[in-house]
């Protein structure tokens, strides 16, 4: 294979929109600033660009040689082709890869656009996230920073704030964890009790200080809709800890104190004409503890600035549900991070620490002499509290990717809280999204059109309507075609027209909910917050959108500023992270890439009381699930 037939090849995957232009200028960019590009180089520099695309930090050239690269379209098949011409043992690939100016080792001083890292290849600002983040881990979790003494004097807050128990409490595992090491992750699924977890941890922690009152929190979360409802939550679950307290705790006092979660851009105060962010190493942020929810929708290059303007000596909790869809850019780091948590990894001293403080025997499967420091301050909740036995034990064999537990469990139809259903046209969601019962936009319409006729009583009702619209929606894994977003969102518009709830007249009109697509510092919008088109109570002012606050009240504002937003009614599963809905249409095309397992289990874990699962083609449940994501990155700490 010559570079001239490698290029060849790229030129064609480009013209057949199997690559991108970036992907295909990159490669010829490299081309350029080499006196003798190899065909290796070429097809490597395009790769990694389109892996970066993809969410991937770097190309694995183990597995790009061995050809079980899952690109999931059908550029694998023109791979497999192409690799037959070429060389197939990495020392060979490496040799002649570091033979191009283009690619350095990472020990090299002197720079270069890529840099290999044993079998990675990766784009250099790629690789300085890596090292920069692993770094910071294996800092902020060195045992040497450990402090245990506290701990005697948090013994009977523990045992006041989590029942007497025989077998492992996971959460007063994570709050024990949490108050000995400075960074915890704290991982589990839907319901499985990370907020409850935090809110005990952050009394423990209170309870501790010398000087409670100056103890600086904060929370934090990737979107709006994610840090109002940490701040929800939180609130909730601090309103409800147990009245007997070893010390009487103000907890109005403790909310005040905490404050409302902020988005990770507002946090870390972004420039939105620079992109950059206020606070970094040299400015960091002014606080002990933070908090972060959703974290698997952190992107790497978000955790790494994250981390960068943490003080060195504050403390910090990551939560989250690894198994979730990640950030649509490249990185995974919560799922790299907790990759092996199922399994625990804890070493005898944690597991000593352990039993110290109360709780039984670690059994063995969960033991490791040579577990990882990052493991001893990892833990998974286990246990759901929240769905009902349907739902719940759907996305368990979802997540495990069991095909027959899965059919077996949706064919069965005695739960009222899961349908399972093919359709044969997308009109069959529509009827489902409009159905005139409590949990579908059918209610929402109806209370469209009991508009009060008091202008003082418009936010009440404003409000409801906001409430109402929040029950239900209808999740779709694609933006196009007819069982898209788009094409639903249309058809759901004009059924409910037809029904008499809506009146669309162009782009604006009442009863439109909006989200929003993209952070607005100026407007205090932050992408994914969902707001509600209504002709204000000032007739002057014509048609508003109306965003709820954290305090119930609402924020107005005019259409004609609105530059980023799409209609909700049906929204891709990407865009509903962080969010959860009563009931949750969740709308399956036929098998494509983008349906994997993740998508799946993410859309199902988006429903609280009732999930209704509509799948356009019989197979499409069965290939997603054979289709787990993998992303690529060095990330992956050992266990
Ligand atoms: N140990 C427990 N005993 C009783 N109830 C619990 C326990 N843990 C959690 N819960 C209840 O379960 C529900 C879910 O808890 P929580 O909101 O903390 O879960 P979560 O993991 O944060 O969920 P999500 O990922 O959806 O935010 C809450 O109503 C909480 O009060």
């Amino acid at each position: 294979m010559t570079p001239a037939s490698l290029l060849e090849h790229l030129e064609t995957w480009y013209r057949q929109g199997k690559l991108r232009l970036l992907d295909i200028s990159f490669a010829r960019w490299c081309s350029r600033h080499d006196p003798a590009p190899t065909p290796e180089l070429l097809l490597v520099t395009a790769l990694v660009a389109y892996l970066e695309g993809r969410g991937h930090s770097c190309l694995d050239l183990d597995s790009l040689l061995l050809n079980t690269l899952t690109l999931g379209t059908e550029l694998e098949a023109e791979l497999a082709q192409v690799l037959t011409g070429l060389p197939r043992t990495l020392p060979v690939w490496q040799n002649t890869l570091y033979g191009s100016p283009c690619i350095r080792p990472p020990s090299s001083p002197v720079p270069s656009p890529l840099v290999l890292a044993e079998n990675r290849l990766y784009l250099r600002r790629y690789w300085q996230y890596e090292t920069a983040l692993s770094q910071q881990i294996r800092q902020r979790t060195d045992p040497a920073l450990w402090s245990l003494d506290a701990l005697t004097n948090a013994l009977p807050w523990l045992h006041a704030l989590f029942p007497a128990h025989s077998e492992i409490h996971w959460q007063r595992v994570a709050c024990a964890l949490a108050l000995r090491s400075p960074f915890t992750l704290i991982t589990g699924g839907p319901g499985t009790g990370k907020t409850y977890t935090v809110a005990r941890l952050l009394t423990v922690l209170l309870s501790q200080s010398a000087r409670p009152e100056a103890l600086r929190i904060a929370l934090a979360a990737p979107t709006g809709k994610a840090a109002a409802r940490l701040t929800e939550s939180l609130q909730k679950a601090l309103r409800e800890l147990p009245s007997n307290l070893p010390a009487a705790l103000d907890i109005s006092t403790l909310i005040e104190q905490v404050g409302p979660a902020r988005t990770l851009h507002s946090l870390l105060g972004q420039d939105w004409t620079t992109r950059q962010f206020r606070h970094d190493a040299a400015h960091p942020l002014d606080l002990d503890l933070l908090i972060v929810d959703e974290a698997s929708m952190v992107d790497l290059k978000m955790m790494v600035a994250l981390f960068d303007a943490l003080p060195p000596r504050s403390r910090i909790v990551l939560l989250g549900d690894r198994d979730q869809l990640a950030s649509v850019e490249a990185g995974a780091v919560l799922g790299d991070l907790c990759l092996h948590a199922e399994a625990g990894h804890y070493r005898p001293e944690t597991a000593t620490f352990l039993c110290a403080l109360g709780e039984p025997p670690l059994p063995e499967n969960l033991r490791d002499s040579k577990g990882s420091d990052l493991a001893q301050c990892r833990v998974m909740l286990r246990h759901s509290h929240r769905f009902g036995t349907a739902i719940g034990t759907l996305a368990l064999a979802v997540n495990a990717g069991d095909v027959n537990s899965v059919t077996r469990l949706l064919k069965q139809e005695t739960h009222s809280s899961l349908i399972w259903k093919e359709c044969a046209s997308p009109q069959e969601v529509v009827e489902v999204a409009t159905r005139p019962t409590e949990l579908s936009y059918g209610r929402f319409s109806r209370l469209l059109q009991t508009r009060p006729a008091a202008s003082a009583d418009f936010d009440a009702w404003a409000l409801l309507l906001l409430q109402t619209l929040d029950q239900f929606r209808v999740l779709c894994a694609l933006r196009e075609g007819p069982w898209g977003v788009i094409e639903l969102n249309r058809s759901i518009e004009q059924k409910l027209r037809a029904m008499g709830g809506l009146q669309p007249q162009g782009e604006w009109y009442e009863g439109r909910p909006v989200i929003i697509t993209r952070n607005d510092a100026d407007l205090s919008l932050a992408n994914g917050d969902i707001g509600l088109t209504l002709r204000s109570p000032h007739p002057a002012q014509g048609l508003r959108v109306y965003f709820p606050d954290t305090a119930r009240t609402l924020r107005a504002r005019a259409p004609s500023r609105l530059n980023h937003v799409e209609t909700a009614f049906a929204l891709t599963v990407h865009k509903s992270q962080g969010s959860e809905f009563e009931h949750t249409c969740l709308v399956l095309p036929a098998p494509h890439p983008i349906v994997t397992r993740e998508l799946i289990y993410t859309g199902i874990t988006r429903a609280r009381q009732r999930l209704t699962l509509l799948c356009a083609d019989p197979n499409t449940l069965e290939v997603g699930l054979a289709r787990p994501t993998q992303r690529t990155s060095g990330l992956k700490f050992e266990s």
